[in-house]
């Protein structure tokens, strides 16, 4: 079961019509045809996804372990990604920006005022 074969994202989107369905979790491919008709959650949802990426549709519904098992059955091969393909917001850093510029902020403010406070001191000390 080694011979899984390594798909680039434009080759992904070839297949995005009912009857040939790919899709793209966790940079996993999935050959989603034979489930369509299947899927509890309704075939239109799948057919939005055909051909892209669908990390973030998947996991926002919160499937089950079930739903996961089931994922392993359509698995085709892995996803070579390249610096121009679109990023689930799942893979991306997960440190929050807001709050790393606001520390960015303060870090910055602090080394002014520490300056200002050293410059002070030596002003006076050539006094
Ligand atoms: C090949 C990928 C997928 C598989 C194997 C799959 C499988 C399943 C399974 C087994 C369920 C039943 C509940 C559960 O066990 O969690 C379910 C429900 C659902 N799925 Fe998916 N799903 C897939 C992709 C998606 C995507 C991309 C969406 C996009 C939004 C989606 C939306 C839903 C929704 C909304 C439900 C809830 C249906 C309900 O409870 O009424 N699924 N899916």
């Amino acid at each position: 079961m080694s011979e899984k074969k390594v798909f680039t994202y434009e080759e992904v989107k070839e297949h995005n019509s009912k009857k040939d369905l790919y899709m793209v979790i966790h940079d996993k491919v999935y050959n989603v045809s034979s489930f369509v008709d299947e899927h509890p959650g309704g075939e239109e949802v799948l057919m939005d996804v055909g051909g892209v990426d669908a990390t973030d549709s998947f996991e926002d519904v919160g499937h089950s372990d079930e739903a996961r098992e089931l994922l392993e059955s359509l698995y085709v091969g892995k996803l070579k990604r390249t610096a121009s393909d679109p990023v689930p917001k799942l893979s991306q850093s997960p440190s929050a920006p807001g709050t790393t510029s606001a520390d960015a902020g303060t870090a910055f403010y602090a080394f002014f005022f520490i300056a200002a406070v050293v410059a002070f001191g030596a002003y006076k000390y050539m006094q």
